[in-house]
């Protein structure tokens, strides 16, 4: 149950007293979503990311959910991926197997995962061309508001740097407006080598979840949600705003303890400062 819904500017913000609170939400509105997909278009396109955000899903693994989804419906894509053997630790496919697709009925030939054997840019126009091949096929449905692929749902973590997938603050990739899926050989965060959705096929989904839990990720939450002016424009979470699309932040207590609409009085005056001073700052 959450703490707080707070709803402002197209953004829903789920504030949770622990992260065990978190993923049961997590499952349960994931579920929803996918029985409104299935129900609409007999599928259901979702795309994972990397980190912590896969182990907050682990209530989809047990009852109800394990029985009550039509996993059958399920087609399973990357938002961003290293570029490593897929049996290697750092893959987030590894990730998902061990934690996730090994424990549901999915499909196989559902799973969507990179060509492991190819450099970063022949994997990053491989897995473009798998994509476009699934939108022509209907498989992965179609925006009407950009050229891109509409996935039902698209599940973000979220760096202490403000990064999302592999789309990391100041990277030239932030400006890609024409590929769906880039690549970076000096990702921050190690591995180095990652293929990435670019941040038009993000703001194309039907449904952005982006999962935070933890006092490390509170200022860049903070940064990403509330409004502080043209200073927090560059963070690429807070570019995250799906254009037809539901944006949802599902947070921990820590996460959201700067968040301004979410905290408590007391640091509410703290934060508003904040906020006055890099006004005249601007
Ligand atoms: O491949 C990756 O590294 C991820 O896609 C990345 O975007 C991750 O989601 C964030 O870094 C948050 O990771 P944590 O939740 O584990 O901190």
């Amino acid at each position: 149950m959450a703490l707080e819904v707070l709803n402002k500017d197209k953004k829903e913000v789920r504030v949770y007293e622990n992260s065990d609170e978190l993923s049961t939400d997590l499952a349960d509105y994931i579920e929803g979503l996918s029985d409104a997909s299935i129900k609409e278009r007999g599928v259901f396109t979702v795309a994972l990311s990397g980190g912590s955000v896969i182990r907050l899903m682990r209530k989809l693994c047990k009852v109800p959910y394990n029985k009550t989804v039509d996993w059958s419906k399920w087609y399973i894509f990357w938002v961003d991926e290293r570029v490593v053997a897929k049996s290697h630790v750092d893959s987030n496919y590894k990730l998902a197997k061990d934690h996730l697709l090994s424990k549901l009925p999915i499909v196989p030939s559902h799973v969507h995962s990179i060509n492991d054997s190819l450099t970063a840019e022949e994997a990053a126009n491989d897995y473009e061309f798998v994509l476009r091949q699934l939108v022509k096929t209907r498989v992965v449905n179609a925006s009407d508001i950009s050229d891109c692929p509409k996935f039902d749902l698209i599940l973000l973590g979220l760096g202490p740097d403000g990064h999302v997938a592999s789309l990391f603050p100041n990277h030239p990739i932030l400006e890609e407006k024409n590929e769906w899926v880039t690549y970076i050989t000096n990702s921050p965060k190690p591995p180095p080598e990652r293929i990435t959705f670019t941040l038009p096929v993000i703001n194309s989904a039907a449904n952005v979840l982006v999962v935070a839990t933890g006092g490390e990720k509170a200022e860049a939450a903070h940064m990403a949600i509330d409004d502080l002016g043209p200073k927090c424009l560059v963070l690429p979470a807070r570019m995250v705003q799906p254009g037809a699309g539901k944006l949802v932040w599902f947070l921990d207590v820590e996460a959201a303890s700067k968040v301004f609409w979410s905290v408590v009085p007391t640091k509410r005056v703290a934060i508003v400062d904040e906020i006055l001073y890099m006004n005249e700052e601007v």
